[in-house]
């Protein structure tokens, strides 16, 4: 890839940082910012101003590899965080620096070759060109950044073969059906080899078992690319089951950012308790939230297992065990963990129970 930088700053450890972004839309939309009107609700400020606090004051950063969930309700501020990210929309203020350059001081030709090189998107519609090819509307970054059409059928049919797309390769997008054609935006996205994948709820539009391939599909793809990833999605099963980390936003404003072991565990508000308290917790908390000191005279030579296991997959091992299961985060001894603690926990399903210690 030939790729340029754009206006290099100290460079992070981080694939993705962001700093203190803000998005209000409306005029004189910069001076509410440090003042008293940034503290009022999002319809306080509607009401006064006629402006709309679309993202308020928001921090992360994404580590190399990671998939980072922005979760929240419709409204809450993620499609217009994502595009922020990419200076689709402009943020208000705030700093976003990805790959150690920074976006927010971009020109725009900087911008274009961020777009083309960097940075892919997966949009919820598709966005895929009718009048051309799969094979087409996958090499179609390509073409845009003007590499030769040898090399980039060669690439595009690489990428039908990873997303599984073998024998449509002629087929018009209006031929297949939504499964299909979204397997045609990840393969385009994927064409491009970007740094940062980033998707703005590309499976809400699918039925539940098409959504549940697609899920499937990126963890799989996920594992052999290893891409940095941002995912938006308003359904918290979807954000459990893909994210390392998950961002919950309310009104434009981080609310909580946690593993989804910790989102489940200890949700930060009532807001977040909300959307967890549906979840089946054994088939997301892990040892970590349930191991314990041995008690006195308790034996502690039992089988070994590690404190990222499920509980949901540790559960029979723990329950068919003679003695209780050490576990362990590396090689540092943590507790025990029994029958009962495992039954506590599936018992907790139906049943609220007081917020677990994680073992430090
Ligand atoms: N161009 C705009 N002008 C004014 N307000 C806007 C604009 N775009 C978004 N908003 C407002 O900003 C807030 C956040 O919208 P946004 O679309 O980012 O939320 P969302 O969480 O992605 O919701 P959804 O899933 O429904 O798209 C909403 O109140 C929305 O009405």
């Amino acid at each position: 890839m030939t790729a340029t930088t754009i206006s290099p700053v100290k460079t992070t450890e981080s694939a993705l940082s962001v700093r203190h972004l803000w998005k209000i839309f409306g005029t004189k939309a910069d001076k509410i910012i440090g003042s008293p009107d940034a503290d009022l609700s999002r319809q306080e400020l509607q009401a006064k101003t006629g402006c709309v606090m679309a993202v308020k004051d928001v921090s992360f950063d994404v580590a190399p590899g990671e998939v980072f969930v922005v979760m929240g309700l419709s409204g809450s501020g993620k499609s217009t965080l994502v595009r922020l990210l990419t200076r689709l929309i402009e943020p208000t203020a705030g700093q976003v620096i990805m790959g150690g350059s920074e976006i927010t001081a971009a020109s725009e030709s900087e911008l274009r070759e961020l777009r083309r090189h960097h940075v892919a998107m997966v949009f919820q519609h598709f966005g895929l060109l009718p009048h051309r090819k799969v094979i087409d509307n996958i090499a179609y970054g390509l073409e845009v950044r003007g590499e030769g059409k040898t090399e980039r059928r060669q690439r595009a049919q690489e990428m039908v073969d990873l997303v599984g797309l073998e024998g449509y390769e002629e087929s018009y997008p209006d031929q297949l059906s939504g499964g299909m054609q979204q397997r045609v935006g990840l393969a385009r996205a994927l064409a491009v080899d970007p740094d940062v994948l980033m998707f703005d709820e590309p499976f809400s539009a699918l039925d539940p078992l098409i959504r549940r391939d697609m899920q499937n599909e990126v963890i799989r793809l996920h594992e052999e690319v290893g891409k940095t990833m941002v995912f938006i999605t308003h359904d918290l099963s979807e954000a459990l089951k893909l994210g390392d980390r998950i961002l919950i936003m309310r009104d434009g404003e981080i609310v909580q950012i946690g593993t989804p072991d910790e989102v489940v565990a200890v949700p930060a508000d009532d807001y977040v308790r909300d959307f967890v308290s549906e979840v089946p917790r054994s088939h997301v908390l892990t040892l970590r939230w349930v191991v314990r000191e041995p008690r006195p005279g308790e034996p502690v030579d039992g089988p070994v297992m590690q404190a990222g296991v499920i509980v949901k997959d540790a559960a029979r091992a723990v329950l068919e065990a003679e003695q209780p299961v050490r576990v362990y985060d590396g090689d540092r001894f943590l507790g025990v963990v029994d029958d009962e603690d495992i039954l506590r926990v599936v018992v907790a399903e139906e049943d609220e129970q007081p917020e677990p210690e994680p073992q430090p």
